[in-house]
């Protein structure tokens, strides 16, 4: 589902140059539940970004669902990425001045589609993560967890092959947290959606089918 190949990333600014990736070869099947752990800067973002098109590659080969993506557009990846993947964020990232149901269809905006069928498919995603009833709401009345929740529906709502997931629990306690796990094993098992989570806990990592350790850019497990 996901072919990472020679992959390396280097940042440049006026005075520093960073290498934050190096030599990363990693094949994500379909349907695969992994986790990516490492200390603090070692590249976990980095690599996301590259597997979820938000960011190219220095050197390397990036495909995702069969298809080499080098050559895309701007254009081309926004649609395929729309399309294909859905991104989940430690701080959620809800727009504070839509209601939870608007913030949950903000991804079928690009599609074409109607009103009432996109308000139906972003109903069913928020009774899917058990938000049916806080449609309403905006997000400073929703707890952490909750703000979560409406972020996986968001993701899930244009019924993406992927997810990718940068520390989805890192921000909320461990009851909370765990409580979002379970949501996203079920997508996984249910509906056979292939996840990469970074992560900074041992314990959710080992609910996962294969974990990536990076160190210093370099994968070391
Ligand atoms: N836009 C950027 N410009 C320059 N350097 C960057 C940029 N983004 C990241 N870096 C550098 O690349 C390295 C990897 O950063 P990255 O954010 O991928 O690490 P991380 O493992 O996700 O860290 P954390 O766990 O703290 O979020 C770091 O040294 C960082 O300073």
């Amino acid at each position: 589902m996901l072919h990472l190949k020679n992959i390396e990333k280097v940042y440049r600014t006026d005075t520093v140059e960073t290498l934050a990736l190096k030599n990363i070869n990693l094949d994500v099947a379909k349907g695969e539940f992994l986790s990516v752990m490492g200390p603090s800067g070692c590249g976990k973002s980095t690599l996301l970004n590259i597997m979820g098109l938000l960011d190219g590659p220095s050197k390397g080969e990036v495909r995702v669902g069969g298809q080499a993506t080098a050559r895309m557009g701007d254009k081309q990846l926004a649609h395929f990425r729309n399309k294909s993947i859905g991104f989940i964020f430690q701080s959620y990232h809800l727009i504070g001045d839509l209601r939870v149901l608007d913030n949950a269809e903000l991804p079928l905006l690009y599609r074409a589609m109607s009103a009432r069928e996109r308000r139906a498919l972003a109903g069913e995603a928020l009774g899917r993560v058990g938000l049916a009833n806080r449609v309403k709401h905006f997000p400073t009345q929703l707890s952490g967890g909750q703000k979560q929740r409406v972020a996986i529906a968001r993701a899930i709502v244009g019924k993406p092959d992927i997810i990718l997931a940068d520390e989805p629990t890192g921000n909320l306690d461990s009851v909370m947290g765990g409580e979002i796990m379970d949501i996203l094993l079920d997508l996984n098992r249910t509906e056979g959606t292939t996840i990469v989570m970074v992560t900074h806990d041992e314990s959710m990592a080992r609910r996962t089918h294969r974990l990536v350790r990076l160190f210093d850019g370099s994968q070391v497990q």
